[in-house]
């Protein structure tokens, strides 16, 4: 079934959106797992790795002096529990960048996906990605995907870093901000309804994403217009 809206800006979740949820639970997660230790104790004068560290074990109740491998367990332990805490997500993001790099990672999305946001932007739309993964691991997966680098598609990227939690309304406020856009003007696609109600309680418009066999296909999304696809979604551009 078809949903009408109308946006200028189209701002995407990655998880369960454009990505099936494996991609970032199985691939992703399990190329970080086994290398965040190594990662944290080759780069122990970088002060993004060092803060993470320091929050790791703030968030945790680690004592200050705690080893690599008690602030790995957490780590771990927040993936198998699927916790999107930002520490995890920024030591996640330079582990990915650097795989991604090296041509050991290859983002795949949907196949409804990109074709829907090249005839949305050719209409004119502008889009952005708002996602836990840090914006440095979003630049990094879209810089290598099975269709080539889509990074000239988004024209903005959003994290919990310079947004905040995605089931809160303020982030959603900061983004439009960003964005300089009306809040009715921007769309908000993702599968997680909490997410959604988060973004409509800042007045922007939004849409479910219910696919099949992803853990959200049969959650409840309440008022939001639901679809299974992206090219369900008949998008016209505000000028
Ligand atoms: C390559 S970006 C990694 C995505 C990620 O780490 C993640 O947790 C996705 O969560 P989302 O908010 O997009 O559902
Ligand atoms: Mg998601």
């Amino acid at each position: 079934m078809s949903v009408p809206v109308t946006a200028r800006w189209v701002v995407l979740d990655i998880e369960g959106t454009m990505t099936a949820t494996s991609q970032v639970h199985v691939v992703l997660y399990d190329y970080a797992r086994p290398r965040l230790g190594p990662w944290i104790d080759e780069h122990p004068d970088d002060p993004v790795v060092r803060e993470a560290v320091a929050q790791v074990k703030a968030e945790a109740g680690l004592d200050a002096a705690a080893g690599t491998a008690e602030v790995v367990s957490v780590l771990h332990s927040w993936m198998d529990a699927d916790r999107k805490a930002t520490p995890l997500k920024t030591l996640q993001g330079l582990i990915w960048s650097e795989g991604y790099a090296r041509g050991e990672l290859t983002t795949e999305c949907f196949p409804d996906v990109v074709p829907a946001l090249r005839r949305w932007r050719e209409r004119g739309a502008q889009l952005a990605v708002f996602s836990s993964g840090s914006v440095a691991a979003q630049v990094a997966s879209f810089s290598h995907t099975t269709e080539g680098d889509l990074r000239e598609l988004f024209s903005g990227h959003f994290d919990t870093v310079n947004a905040g939690p995605k089931k809160e309304r303020p982030s959603y406020e900061a983004i439009t901000e960003h964005l300089e856009a009306e809040p009715g003007a921007v769309v908000f696609l993702s599968d997680v309804p909490a997410e959604l109600d988060a973004a409509a309680a800042a007045g922007w418009r939004t849409v479910g994403l219910a696919r099949p066999g992803e853990p959200h296909a049969e959650a409840d999304f309440g008022a939001h217009p639901v679809v299974s696809r992206f090219d369900e979604v008949e998008l016209e551009v505000i000028a």
